[in-house]
């Protein structure tokens, strides 16, 4: 279920897509009291950086551990249950059925698991390419019924799915955003993008924000503006 009240700073996630536990722990540092909701993913995770996630909570801070499960039921419901120990706030599987299921079922009191839908780097060709009939907007609609349905608690979608998964699901369901770019900033990889403010507008209620922040000349700089963004926009 989605928390009933964010403060603005509060939905800014910052992502710690760094290569070693020291390098997260300067950016985190040099970020202060700036940013308090921390993402860990692929890279960071695979280097040790899920210690980070009880000591990051006993300092207050929240944590996103963006592993995007799915393997077998029984697999995943175990991943859960281990992640679930460390303290995090989300959790992150992939949205098929029966790794949604075996995630809420598996989460106890405290974890929420997010539905990523459709990854924001996929546009329709790649879907196609991957074997899928639908486009993104039919699969993602597709994906966030599957995923109220069974009980999930967030979704991960783009900017541009906001307000139409938001009028699909309702205010209870937590929509996290990647894809997040502050006017200007390089798009890199990602394919379904849009500036904090607009995410904010769009429904978003967290947007996720990796490169344009840590890769920053001023990352505390680039946190603030994009926190006075969130603001401006009513978040
Ligand atoms: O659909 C998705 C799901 C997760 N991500 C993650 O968010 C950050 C985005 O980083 P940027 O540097 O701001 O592009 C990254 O950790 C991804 O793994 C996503 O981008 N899209």
């Amino acid at each position: 279920m989605k928390p009933t009240h964010v403060e603005s700073r509060d939905r800014l996630i910052v992502a710690l897509d760094l290569s070693s536990v020291e390098a997260a722990e300067a950016l985190i540092a040099r970020l202060g009291d700036s940013v308090t909701f921390y993402k860990i993913g692929y890279q960071l995770g695979y280097a040790g950086g899920l210690a980070l996630v009880p000591k990051l909570a006993e300092r207050g801070k929240k944590v996103f551990v963006d592993l995007k499960l799915h393997d077998i039921g029984n697999t995943v419901a175990k991943g859960v249950e281990s992640i679930a120990k460390l303290g995090a706030t989300f959790l992150t599987v992939h949205a098929y059925p029966q790794t949604m299921k075996a995630a809420a079922e598996a989460r106890g009191s405290s974890l929420k698991i997010l539905a990523v839908t459709v990854l924001t780097s996929y546009d329709d060709d790649d879907l196609h390419a991957a074997g899928f009939r639908f486009g993104v907007s039919d699969l993602v609609e597709a994906r966030a019924l599957q995923a109220q349905a069974l009980g999930i608690d967030g979704l991960v979608c783009s900017g541009e799915e906001a307000a139409t998964v938001r009028g699909i699901v309702g205010a209870q369901m937590a929509l996290v955003t990647p894809g997040i770019r502050p006017a200007g900033s390089a798009v890199g990889d990602q394919k379904r993008i849009m500036t904090p403010g607009r995410a904010i507008a769009a429904g978003a209620d967290y947007l996720v924000v990796g490169r344009p922040v840590v890769e920053a000349a001023d990352p505390k700089a680039a946190a603030e503006a994009i926190v006075a963004e969130i603001v401006q926009a009513g978040g």
